[in-house]
């Protein structure tokens, strides 16, 4: 399986056109998210961690936009409660297609790994079932802002009493002075991974019109409005945060 290294936006581009997942982001999606995701490593082993403390015996656990299945792999290595088993979405056919030959590939390295399935579908029109877990590890950015409410209304309901939710979001800041800190830390970041000046313009025009990150207060007030009991952050590195939502 080819793991080849992001130069997307490494040539001067006329105009940038809006970010989209498709088969030359897939190719390249797992050095991607490394390079510009602080803490991504650290947030995809440590939901495997966080999960096996909530998920019960014969449930379902969501990866929703499971893009490549880093999360799904995860709940699979860490989970060991009785007959659970993992359902991966995504609405993006080439991250599906690329996903379930990384967990087939999973299937032939491990024993004993929890079932899963990845199914192409927007999760904004998805039937939640009863699960204990849900994930959604940089997936809530990409919604429509006016729909976040509604779709986390509806995990809220499909959670089974002693479930959880686990939400990772890049954060923007109500304060001036800490978003530009922030954000000027995140930059220094990509750059300290190999990431051009130029790379760093291309692929913020890039996202700037498809990923519209709320700040860590947007957050905690939609989830509880959204029936959430208790938002307990567990990581944040710069402005990356992941929050563990209960029901
Ligand atoms: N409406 C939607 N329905 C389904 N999928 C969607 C939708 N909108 C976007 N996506 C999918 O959400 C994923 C977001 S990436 C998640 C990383 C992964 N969780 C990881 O832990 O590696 C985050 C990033 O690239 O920053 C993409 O695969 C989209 O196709
Ligand atoms: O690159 C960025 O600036 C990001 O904030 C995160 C990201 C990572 C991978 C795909 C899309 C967005």
């Amino acid at each position: 399986m080819s793991q080849e290294s992001d130069r997307l936006f490494a040539q001067p581009l006329a105009q940038v056109p809006d970010f989209v997942f498709n088969e030359d982001v897939v190719r390249v999606f797992p050095d991607m998210i490394k390079r510009s995701v602080p803490g991504y490593p650290t947030i995809v082993e440590n939901i495997g961690v966080l999960a096996a403390r909530f998920a019960q015996p014969h449930s379902l656990l969501y990866d929703l936009g499971c893009s490549l299945g880093a999360v799904t792999q995860a709940l699979r290595r860490h989970v060991q409660a009785e007959d659970c088993r993992v359902l991966a979405v995504d609405n993006s056919a080439a991250m599906v297609a690329r996903c379930r030959e990384y967990l087939h590939a999973q299937d032939s390295m491990f024993q004993e790994l929890l079932p899963a399935e990845v199914i192409e579908a927007d999760i904004l029109g998805l039937e939640l079932q009863p699960a204990s877990l849900v994930a959604m590890n940089f997936t809530l950015q990409f919604i429509q802002p006016e729909r976040r409410l509604e779709l986390l209304t509806r995990i809220r309901q499909s959670l089974l009493p002693g479930g959880a939710l686990i939400l990772s979001e890049k954060l923007r800041f109500e304060d001036d002075e800490e978003q530009e800190l922030l954000n000027e830390l995140h930059i220094a970041f990509k750059r300290a991974n190999g990431y051009s000046e130029l790379e760093i313009a291309q692929k913020r025009n890039a996202i700037e019109n498809v990923m519209k990150p709320d700040s860590l207060e947007q957050h905690g007030k939609r989830l509880r409005a959204a029936g959430f009991r208790k938002v307990v952050p567990w990581f944040q590195c710069l402005n990356f945060v992941s929050l563990i939502a209960l029901p």
